[in-house]
């Protein structure tokens, strides 16, 4: 009998030590982590060996048209250039302080000599410079003095003055038309930083808006990322833009540029050039180099210096040193919003006698204007 329970407890603790066994098993085995709804999907092909979709296998037969490569960006449509001042008429806010200055002044009950004098340092602090000053004072001077009768208006007056002042009879048109055959060809000159090449992608931009076609030339080959810079600019509207080696010559690239225009049929070359230069015979070699070279193949129809408008008489003193190297035909007057230094439309104009045939008035792609004596005295009023 005793053996009997012996028998039976061996085979009570050998069941009980299977039954732990299995159960230590089933815990060690990992649990596989539940897959997310997407992986349940049916497999995928591994890369490279997809069976081919079904449009592929439509395409091959011939039965769909297959897929065009990715569409280059789209090509920006310009704001026609005759919009462009009065849309800007607010940027010139700083210059606008001149205008509700004078009309301040102006509108005094008794114009006494602290008032005159009051007038003068308003002009001068907005770089009018100091002989156009005193002609405006005296002109005012004589015109609002009332004697007896009504009292002159004295905005429509000082209106009157000013726009005499800027000189409407100024012809500001823009020569972007060559004779015959020739393209017209624009040389942009100026200081590096004063918004050159920025300018010559606006320009391009205002020659399409006005159905013209163009090809922009990087003669500026002093800095790497001014090419680059008139590359985008030309990209964004479709005109094309001839570089060469960086550090090479300026001449040639500008030869290259012209020759391409006359032998494409191009309405209008802008030149992009470098300022650069450590003294005025550099500038003047080199300008005159690239005229010369740039006229075996047509004649330079405009030549436009860029002057930042918020470096005052420095920027005057630039200007002289270019017009005395190169037939300066035009003024770009850049950086005139937020500037207060609206003057110097006059000063410029005084000292070389060239009229200011557009206006920077913002960095945006748009934001270069032909230059209006009315339209901009009207916006120094506000
Ligand atoms: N606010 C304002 N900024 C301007 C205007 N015109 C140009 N700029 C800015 O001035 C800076 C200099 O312009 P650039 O065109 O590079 O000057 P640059 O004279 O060509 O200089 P380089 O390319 O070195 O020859 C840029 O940041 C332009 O966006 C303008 O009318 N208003």
């Amino acid at each position: 009998m005793e053996w009997l329970y012996l028998v039976i407890g061996i085979a009570a603790v050998g069941v009980l030590a299977i039954a732990g066994l299995v159960t230590t098993r089933v815990r060690r085995t990992p649990r596989v982590p539940e897959a997310p709804a997407d992986v349940l999907a049916p497999p995928t092909t591994p890369v490279g060996t997809e069976a081919p979709a079904a449009e592929d296998v439509a395409v091959e037969a011939g039965v769909v048209e297959a897929p065009a490569e990715p569409a280059a960006p789209a090509l920006e449509t310009p704001e026609k250039p005759a919009s462009r001042l009065v849309r800007l008429r607010q940027r010139l806010a700083g210059s606008n302080a001149l205008g509700r200055g004078l009309l301040g002044l102006l509108s005094r009950d008794k114009l006494d000599e602290d008032t005159w004098e009051a007038i003068e340092d308003l002009l001068l602090a907005a770089d009018i410079g100091v002989a156009p000053t005193q002609e405006l004072v005296e002109r005012l001077r004589t015109r609002l003095r009332v004697e007896g009768g009504q009292a002159p208006d004295a905005r429509a007056v000082l209106r009157e003055e000013l726009i005499n002042l800027v000189d409407p009879t100024m012809d500001r048109a823009l020569k972007v038309s060559g004779e015959g055959d020739a393209p017209g060809v624009v040389l942009v000159v100026g200081v590096n930083g004063t918004g050159k090449t920025t300018t010559v992608g606006k320009l391009a931009r205002i020659l399409v808006a006005d159905d013209r076609t163009a090809l922009l030339a990087a003669a500026d080959t002093f800095r790497a990322a001014a090419t680059e810079q008139l590359a985008t600019w030309g990209e964004r509207v479709g005109v094309e833009v001839v570089r060469g080696p960086e550090a090479g010559d300026p001449a040639s690239v500008a030869f290259d540029a012209v020759k391409q225009g006359v032998d494409r049929g191009v309405d209008t070359v802008v030149v992009d050039t470098a300022g650069r230069l450590q003294n005025k015979q550099g500038l003047m070699d080199e300008l005159g180099k690239v005229k010369r070279v740039i006229e075996k193949q047509a004649p330079v129809t405009e030549v436009l210096l860029v002057l930042d408008a918020t470096t005052g008489q420095n920027g005057l003193i630039q200007a002289k040193v270019f017009s005395e190297v190169v037939d300066v035909t035009g003024i770009v007057l850049t950086k005139l919003d937020g500037s207060a230094k609206g003057g110097i439309v006059i000063a410029v104009q005084r000292q070389l006698g060239v009229p200011v045939k557009l206006v920077g008035l913002g960095e945006g792609p748009d934001d270069l204007a032909p230059f209006d004596a009315a339209a901009f005295v009207d916006a120094l009023l506000g």
